[in-house]
C-alpha cells in the first residue's frame, strides 16, 4: 500500500540546506552531465546551466565533439570534455572526481551510444540521475535496470514511462505500477505530469508547485540539471528529486506574472530559479 504525502513549502523547509557560509566551490559538489548529439547540443547547455544555477561547485558537460564549441560558448561557467566521435557518444571515458552524474538528455539512441551507454552503467558507482535517451535506451534493453546504483533517479515523462513499465489506466493504476517498478529495481521515479509524482518504494510525494508554462522543449532537461545538482551537494537521492521537482516548479510560478504561460521558455525557467532558491531562504 503507498503513503501519499504532498510536499508544499513546509516539507521543503524540512529538507533544504542553506549553503554554509564557509562553502568553497570544492565542497559544493562536482557534476557531470553527459547527453548531446548533432542538433541536441541545447539539452546539455540547459542542464549544466541548471545544474550550476542550483548551488554546484563545479560542472562538467561529457558531449559529443560537434557540441564542444556550443557548451563552452552558451554556459561558460560550465569545463566540457568529449567523446572521440563527432555527432554523438560511442564511448563515455573521464578521470574526475564526481558526486553525481546525470545522464541521456539530447543523446539519441544511436547502437553505439547505446554501448557506450552499456559500458557506463555496469562500471559506475557514482549517484546518478537519468533522462531522455538514457530511460528509452533502458525500456529497450529492460536487463540493463538491475545494473544501475541503488536509488538510481529516473525522470521520465509520461511517454517514456509507458515504455518502461507499460500503459495505465488511472492515476492510480500509474502509481501502482510506478511503485512495483521503483522497488524492483531499487529506483526513485520522477514521473513527471502535471502534478509530477515522485516515487520512492511505497512512498508517494506529490509535487505541489508549477504549471502549464513548463510544457516547452526543455524544461525537462533543465529539471535533470536541478536535481543533479542538489544530488551533487549531498543531498539525500530522494531529497535531491523531491526538492528538485518543487524548486523547478516554483521557478515557473514565480515566473509567470512577467512571462504568462505562451511566452515562458526553458531558459526562463533557469533565469527564475535563485528567486524559487530565495523563496525558502527568506532573504530580500
Ligand atoms: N534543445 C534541445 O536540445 C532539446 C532536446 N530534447 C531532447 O530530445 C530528445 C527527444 O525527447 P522527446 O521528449 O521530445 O521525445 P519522446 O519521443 O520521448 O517524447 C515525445 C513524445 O511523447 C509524447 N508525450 C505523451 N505524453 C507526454 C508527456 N506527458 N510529456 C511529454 N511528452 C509526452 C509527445 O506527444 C511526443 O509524441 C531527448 O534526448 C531530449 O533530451 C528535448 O528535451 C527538447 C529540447
Ligand atoms: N501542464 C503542465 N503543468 C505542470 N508541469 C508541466 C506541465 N507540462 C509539462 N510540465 C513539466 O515540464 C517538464 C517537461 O519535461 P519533458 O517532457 O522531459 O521536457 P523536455 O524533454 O522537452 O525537456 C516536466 O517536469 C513536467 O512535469
Ligand atoms: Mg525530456
Amino acid at each position: 500500500m503507498e503513503n501519499f504525502l504532498q510536499i508544499d513549502r513546509a516539507e521543503i523547509l524540512k529538507r533544504f540546506i542553506p549553503i554554509a557560509t564557509s562553502a568553497h566551490k570544492g565542497v559544493q559538489g562536482h557534476a557531470l552531465i553527459i547527453g548531446g548529439s548533432y542538433g541536441k547540443t541545447g539539452a546539455v547547455c540547459l542542464a549544466s546551466k541548471a545544474c550550476l544555477k542550483s548551488g554546484a561547485g563545479l560542472v562538467t558537460a561529457y558531449v559529443p565533439k560537434c557540441s564542444y564549441g556550443i557548451v563552452q560558448t552558451a554556459v561558460p561557467e560550465v569545463m566540457v570534455i568529449t567523446d572521440d566521435y563527432m555527432e554523438h557518444i560511442v564511448s563515455i571515458h573521464f578521470d574526475l572526481s564526481l558526486q553525481a552524474i546525470g545522464i541521456g538528455i539530447g543523446m539519441g539512441q544511436h547502437p553505439d551510444t547505446q554501448h557506450a551507454f552499456f559500458n557506463f552503467v555496469k562500471a559506475n558507482k557514482t549517484a546518478l540521475v537519468i533522462d531522455a535517451d538514457g530511460l528509452n535506451i533502458l525500456s529497450r534493453n529492460k536487463e540493463w535496470l538491475s545494473l544501475l546504483p541503488e536509488n538510481t533517479i529516473i525522470t521520465p515523462h509520461a511517454k517514456e514511462l509507458e515504455r518502461l513499465i507499460g500503459t495505465w489506466d488511472s492515476k492510480e493504476d500509474m502509481i501502482k505500477k510506478a511503485t512495483l517498478f521503483s522497488k524492483e529495481f531499487k529506483l526513485i521515479v520522477v514521473a513527471k505530469g502535471a502534478p509530477t509524482y515522485t516515487i520512492d518504494k511505497d512512498m508517494v510525494y506529490e509535487n505541489t508547485t508549477g504549471n502549464q508554462a513548463l510544457a516547452t522543449a526543455g524544461s525537462g532537461d533543465v529539471l535533470t540539471g536541478i536535481i543533479t545538482g542538489l544530488a551533487a551537494q549531498g543531498y539525500k537521492l530522494t531529497d535531491a528529486a523531491i526538492l528538485g521537482v518543487y524548486l523547478h516548479g516554483a521557478a515557473a510560478d514565480i515566473a509567470l506574472p512577467e512571462t504568462g504561460h505562451h511566452s515562458f521558455i526553458a531558459s526562463d525557467c533557469i533565469a527564475y530559479l535563485g528567486k524559487a532558491f530565495l523563496s525558502l531562504e527568506n532573504i530580500q
